[in-house]
């Protein structure tokens, strides 16, 4: 029996920097404590998103020298839409630059002022899209998903009776959609189980309610129902998301997370009505409905990244490079999210820093030490994250605080893991030194934490 490795082999690399701490001190500070204003040239290990930061293969370096520029009809465009009808089984297919794009062209359609959006935790961008238009998310997770020592297999799944709660005190025109958020990134990159996606999807029928499925990172979703759930051991990838989408009205999908590409973003559905409705949007915010701000290069690109994130030895590769960091850091007692999630390691800066007060943001306090410990750049996914209540204008303080790792796709080797894990264990050994965090000097009136800036308190 010979020892799992990556089913690929490095043709290019990029060079990266090593710095003093010395200098990260002065860069930090100038940075106004922000890790999102660091050049990337001052990271060296960069596990600040695995959004569009992957690296492409050279099957899809090639399709980038075929993409079909053509304006309108592009032969890349029918490229991506064939793959996308052959993967969710969805008729009709928009492409757009990014995730947040789709959200902001299918909500234009479907979201009014004073509805309500249930669903398990929206990320930071679907929830602003959502209070952006007046309206309210409502976040019907399990609750064993705010508890990052209980070891449930699905942590994104739906609390079926916190949605028909929501369903029941409701009118039905008031509730456009129901998101289902696969993985849940806020709550540590956890899987929603096929049982409850059906389940949910009854529900929802019973009430007249569609169903919408934030697809950033929906093959790891598929990969953890292979691995976890019972009857699905000798499915393909392919076949369970097939299977998964079969549960859902439409769909949103960031392709810079499991499309394995740059930028790039798509909205897809079987209603011609939403369809017809969301091409006036798209071609008003993104471009003519055959490349939506994507060049034909990178349709042509992702239309190949989603047929190889959609293998299981991709993916075998990917999600245990991040249980290697994972499980680095469980040995060493570092308290972390259980059960380790698809595209992340999400470090529980609560139970790591309890000196630390909740409001001087104690997961952006653990950001902020990694990054002078040993120049790796995580990011902060809690109260800054959260943003304030928007009619109290109140920290909102989230269920979890956690200092996100999150790994770019076919990027790093796990000797840079051996790095990150040594830079957050020395801190853990410290913790007892680090009392203190941040206040806000300036932040904007939503989704703050991209441009937030800070000052040590
Ligand atoms: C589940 C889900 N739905 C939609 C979107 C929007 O997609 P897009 O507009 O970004 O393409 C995202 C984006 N997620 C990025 C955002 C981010 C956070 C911190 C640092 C950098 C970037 C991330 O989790 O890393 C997502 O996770």
């Amino acid at each position: 029996e010979l020892p799992f490795a990556e089913n690929y082999r490095i043709k290019m690399v990029e060079p990266i920097y090593r710095s003093t701490r010395e200098e990260r001190e002065n860069w930090i500070r100038k940075a106004d404590y922000n890790l999102f204003n660091l050049r990337s040239e001052q990271v060296y290990i960069d596990l600040l998103t695995d959004s569009g930061t992957g690296a492409m293969s050279d099957r899809q370096w090639a399709a980038v020298m075929t993409g079909d520029e053509s304006y309108a009809g592009s032969s890349s465009f029918f490229n991506l839409k064939d793959r996308v009808e052959q993967l969710f089984g969805f008729e009709y297919m928009l492409p757009v630059h990014q995730g947040r794009a789709a959200e902001n062209v299918l909500f234009s359609v479907l979201v009014k002022e004073g509805n309500i959006v249930p669903g398990n935790s929206h990320f930071d961008t679907t929830k602003g899209h959502i209070e952006f238009r007046k309206a309210k998310a409502v976040d019907c997770t399990i609750d064993e998903a705010f508890d990052t020592t209980i070891d449930h297999p699905f942590k994104g799944n739906i609390d079926l009776e916190k949605l028909q709660l929501v369903l029941e005190t409701y009118p039905k025109d008031q509730i456009p959609m129901i998101i289902v958020t696969v993985t849940c990134n806020t709550s540590g990159g956890q899987p929603v189980s096929m049982q409850n996606m059906r389940d949910v999807k009854q529900l929802a029928d019973a009430y007249g309610i569609p169903v919408i499925f934030d697809s950033a990172r929906f093959a790891e979703n598929a990969w953890f129902i292979k691995q976890r759930e019972e009857g699905y051991a000798d499915k393909t990838i392919k076949e369970i998301v097939r299977e998964m989408y079969s549960y859902a009205d439409g769909m949103t999908m960031s392709s810079k997370k499991d499309g394995i590409v740059n930028i790039g973003g798509l909205l897809a559905m079987h209603r011609k009505d939403w369809f017809d409705q969301a091409t006036v949007y798209n071609i008003m915010y993104e471009g003519f409905l055959t490349y939506g701000g994507m060049a034909g290069r990178d349709m042509n690109a992702l239309a190949v990244g989603l047929d190889e994130a959609t293998e299981a030895e991709y993916l075998e590769a990917r999600i245990s490079q991040v249980h290697y960091l994972g499980n680095k850091l469980i040995e060493a007692g570092v308290p972390v999210q259980r059960p380790l999630g698809g595209h992340a390691v999400f470090v529980d800066a609560r139970r790591f820093l309890p000196a630390v007060p909740q409001e001087e943001y104690i997961a952006q306090t653990l950001a902020v030490e990694l990054y002078l410990e040993a120049g790796v750049r995580g990011v902060e996914v809690g109260t800054l994250l959260a943003d304030r209540d928007p009619e109290t204008h109140e920290n909102r303080y989230p269920g979890n605080e956690f200092l996100r790792l999150a790994i770019p796709r076919r990027t790093y080797t796990n000797n840079h893991m051996d790095v990150v894990a040594a830079g957050l264990i020395n801190l853990f050994e410290r913790r007892d030194t680090i009392r203190r965090g941040f206040k806000i000097e300036h932040e904007a009136p939503i989704m703050r934490h991209f441009t937030v800036g800070l000052k040590k308190v």
